[in-house]
């Protein structure tokens, strides 16, 4: 049988903002986040063949141990019984381990893309509970754009988008583990559950979004006071015109909302000087990231379909 061939992108999150309440019996923590896509990006190329028994490979020029890419895909030919081989090539941009979700959602990716290659629909909350299989953040890049996410990240409500607008994301040359980031929360740097019933945290976002007055990272106690020159990049941020500026995730990738084009780009040549990577990206709308995907996918999946779904079915 011909093969079926497609190239996706897989773009990358900060959290306009991050609260966490508590840990759970089940040993992670209860979160108020506010997620947004932005349009920096990994690329992944897939061919897939139907044919008997079921091959997953990838070619991944950084060798990344226990690839989300590999165990999203064998976890999707396990569900849904797929038989053939897929081939996958994974072009890695987001940095690694900074908070911008790269790995959850090169993960998500593979799990929107693979309905429509092999032919076997799958609705939302089915690859939202394989997502959550392979991580808190995996979920959120199955619907993309503006979202809060509680519980674990996973419980998703959809924002209304606030305009795209351009972003400096910067990314230093520091790994902070997830986990370790999480257990070196303090008490008195965590969000107090009286003050975020789940309604009322909900209702203040729909109406402010990010802008809100009370949106924080509370991973940024924590985090700056292991690694002080993180505070200094998010203040330069803001001298340099950011007025929104924050550290994504666990960190340690920091991030700047410009209110325009000509302040960003006054703003770039500024960090060039520092040892860090950095990136000119804007948000990207879940209207925007659906169009993309069904661009990547239009030969295979019917438009205005979520999630695609298959001409093949
Ligand atoms: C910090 C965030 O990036 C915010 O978006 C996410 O909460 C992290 O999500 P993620 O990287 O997909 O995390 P997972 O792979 O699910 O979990 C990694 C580890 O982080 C901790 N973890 C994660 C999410 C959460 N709500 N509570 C936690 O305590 C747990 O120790 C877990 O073993
Ligand atoms: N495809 C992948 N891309 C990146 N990391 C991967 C991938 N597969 C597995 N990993 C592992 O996951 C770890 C964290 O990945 P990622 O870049 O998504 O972290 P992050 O940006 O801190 O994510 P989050 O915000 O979800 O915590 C990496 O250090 C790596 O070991």
């Amino acid at each position: 049988m011909s093969s079926r061939s497609a190239t996706v992108r897989a773009y990358a999150k900060v959290n306009l903002s991050l609260k966490v309440l508590y840990k759970r019996p089940d040993g992670f923590h209860e979160l108020r986040t506010v997620f947004q896509t932005i349009g920096l990006h990994d690329t992944i190329d897939f061919k897939f063949t139907p044919g008997k028994g079921a091959v997953v490979e990838l070619d991944d020029a950084l060798a990344i141990d226990n690839n989300l890419v590999t165990r999203a895909a064998r976890l999707f030919f396990e569900r849904r019984k797929v038989r053939g081989r897929l081939s996958m090539r994974l072009k890695k941009q987001v940095p690694m381990g900074g908070g911008l979700g790269g790995g959850s959602s090169d993960a998500a990716a593979v799990l929107l893309a693979l309905p429509a290659l092999t032919g076997k629909n799958t609705n939302l909350p089915d690859l939202m509970e394989m997502g959550a299989e392979l991580g808190s953040d995996v979920p959120f890049f199955l619907v993309g754009g503006a979202a809060l996410g509680l519980g674990r990240g996973e419980e998703l409500y959809p924002l209304p988008e606030p305009k795209p607008q351009p972003m400096i994301v910067l990314a230093p040359p520091i790994h902070v583990s997830t986990p370790e980031a999480f257990k070196a929360l303090g008490r008195p740097t965590l969000t107090s559950p009286a003050a975020s019933p789940k309604l009322n945290t909900f209702q203040s976002f729909v109406w402010q979004a990010y802008l809100a007055s009370d949106a924080e990272n509370d991973f940024e106690v924590a985090v700056f006071q292991l690694h002080p020159e993180l505070k200094r990049w998010r203040r330069k941020l803001e001298r340099l015109g950011a007025h929104v500026a924050r550290l994504s995730g666990s960190g340690a990738a920091l991030f700047g909302v410009f209110p325009n084009q000509a302040k960003l780009q006054g703003a770039l040549p500024q960090f060039h000087t520092e040892p860090l990577k950095v990136f000119s990206t804007t948000m990207l709308t879940r209207v925007q990231y659906r169009a993309r995907l069904w661009r990547s996918l239009r030969e295979h999946a019917l438009e205005h379909t979520w999630p695609p779904q298959s001409r093949y079915a």
